[in-house]
């Protein structure tokens, strides 16, 4: 027998629970259907166990840094890797209970646990069960990507499954040098590791600012942390203490010998088991499926929210698409992900905050254009903090005076681009955030002065 739904929703990652506690408010029936965890890749094996990991590593590499602070700690500092698991794992399922006990909370859904698998544009099957739906919204992420080839055989860790690691690696190699490895990289080092980075790219995080990604470096650098960019032709293979990485570089070794290998080289969407075929909905090659602005698949019946319509990869993103969606189909918004501004945070320590466009997008859209940079050496809370590493960088309009990008790589600067980020989506110019007096010491505070001292971009 057909179970009828007013909606269906594939996942219930970051926007699948939140758009049936919406639908449900507004009296109508939804089947949320999820194959694993609630809360997906984020709660579950991204950003709330990774961040609860970087805590840990934050405070073992303060206590060794306790003398600069004039606190004496006898004996080494060392880091007990089942303690932060044990502490990673309580905070994890703290969030997916709650969400549960959300879920349970809604009259109307019915939560599901299954495989979805479409027969139709309107109906999906999971296992026995065939589920009818007038509307179905895709909510099904991403999993981790393997770019090297070969390496069958090898134990290889992804970023799911170096979150059940049992003992400290002794040597971690990590191939990727963009968010999940450098994230991990720095963690693992502070955790006692020792930790190489091998990126196929002449730099780190790639995609950023040439002065984003070296002072990073250096900044991953100064703690231990060895690079090998411009590495092609990687192979893996086991040896008797772990594995050998096979590195064709400019510089350097041939081989790295780990005893662990962290592969973080991209993810790729949850599309390819759904019989997407079945539905009308069209993906493009890399099997993200396509959708319009507001967020519509080819086919009437479909939405797509999330890391699987490739127009972010990240949490916000994801309850964005979420907002969108809902606003536009129950209380008749226009709303469209085509006015999503870019913004982001990498939470190494500092952490490597980006707003809008990059110095490079700027400089090649050949716009006449200012530019305020100053070292988080010149911000006062930092020094004070004893964390001056990195700096903040601020791109304005010249003729519009509306601000283009920024980047901040320095302690806080995850929070303080939000005054900036605000500034954009108000359609303002700079001069709100110039003029507006600041609380003392912050590193927001600086954002003013940077945007009082704007010089053209030569
Ligand atoms: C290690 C790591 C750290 C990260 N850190 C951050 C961070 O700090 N900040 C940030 O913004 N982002 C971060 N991200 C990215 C972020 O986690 C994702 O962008 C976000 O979780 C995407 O959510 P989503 O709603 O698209 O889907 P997901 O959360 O991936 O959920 C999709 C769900 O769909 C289910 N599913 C898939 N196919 C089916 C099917 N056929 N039937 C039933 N169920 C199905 C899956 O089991 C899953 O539960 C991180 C990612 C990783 C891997
Ligand atoms: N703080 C955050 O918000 C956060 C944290 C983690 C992950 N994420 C999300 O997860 C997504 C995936 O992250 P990711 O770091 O896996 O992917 P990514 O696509 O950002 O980076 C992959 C990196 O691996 C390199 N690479 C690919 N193949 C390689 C090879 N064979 N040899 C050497 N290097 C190779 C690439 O050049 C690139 O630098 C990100 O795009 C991000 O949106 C976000």
């Amino acid at each position: 027998m057909t179970e009828r739904y007013d909606a269906i929703i594939i996942g219930a990652g970051q926007a699948g629970p939140a758009l049936a506690s919406r639908l449900n408010a507004a009296g109508q029936t939804v089947a949320l259907i999820e194959r694993k965890l609630v809360g997906g890749t984020c709660v579950n094996v991204g950003c709330t166990p990774t961040k609860a990991m970087v805590a840990s590593a934050y405070a073992a590499h303060l206590a060794r840094r306790g003398n600069d602070y004039g606190v004496r700690l006898d004996g080494t500092v060392r880091v007990d890797l089942e303690a932060v698991m044990a502490r990673k794992n309580g905070i994890v399922e703290a969030s997916r209970k709650g969400l549960l006990s959300w879920i349970g909370s809604m009259e109307r859904c019915t939560l599901i646990q299954g495989q979805a698998v479409f027969e139709s544009p309107t109906t999906v099957r999971v296992g026995d069960r065939l589920l009818e739906g007038a509307r179905i919204f895709l909510n099904v992420g991403a999993r981790p990507m393997s770019t090297v080839e070969g390496h069958e055989g090898v134990p290889a860790l992804t970023s799911t499954t170096i979150l059940q690691l049992r003992e400290l690696p002794q040597h971690l190699a990590v191939v990727g040098g963009s968010f999940i490895g450098l994230e991990f990289a720095q963690m693992f080092r502070r955790f006692g590791s020792e930790v190489t980075v091998v990126e196929r790219n002449p730099r780190i995080i790639s995609r950023q600012d040439e002065d984003a990604s070296s002072e990073l470096r250096a900044i991953m650098e100064a703690e231990g942390i060895r690079f090998r960019t411009h590495a092609n032709c990687i192979q893996l293979r086991s040896n008797q203490r772990g594995v050998t990485v096979s590195v064709d570089c400019e510089q350097g070794e041939p081989e790295v010998e780990a005893s662990h290998v962290l592969l973080a080289t991209g993810r790729r969407p949850n599309t390819d088991d759904l019989n997407l075929q079945a539905a009308g909905v069209k993906m493009d090659a890399h099997g993200f499926v396509i959708t319009d602005e507001h967020l519509r698949t080819a086919s009437p019946t479909v939405w797509a929210m999330g890391d699987c319509n490739g127009r972010g990869a990240f949490t916000h993103t994801s309850w964005n698409d979420y907002e969108i969606v809902a606003d536009n189909l129950l209380d008749g918004g226009t709303r469209s992900a085509a006015d999503r501004i870019p913004a982001y945070a990498l939470f190494s320590d500092p952490p490597l905050a980006h707003i809008g466009m990059t110095e490079t997008e700027v400089r090649q859209s050949g716009k006449p254009a200012l530019i305020g940079k100053r070292p988080m050496s010149r911000v006062g809370r930092a020094v004070e903090k004893g964390e001056s590493a990195g700096f903040m960088k601020v791109l304005v309009d010249a003729e519009s005076r509306r601000i283009l990008g920024a980047t901040i790589l320095g302690v806080g600067g995850d929070e303080a681009i939000h005054c900036l980020l605000t500034c954009m989506y108000s359609r303002q110019t700079y001069d709100l955030v110039a003029r507006a007096v600041h609380i003392h010491p912050t590193v927001s505070e600086l954002l003013p002065t940077i945007l009082q001292e704007l010089k053209p971009l030569a």
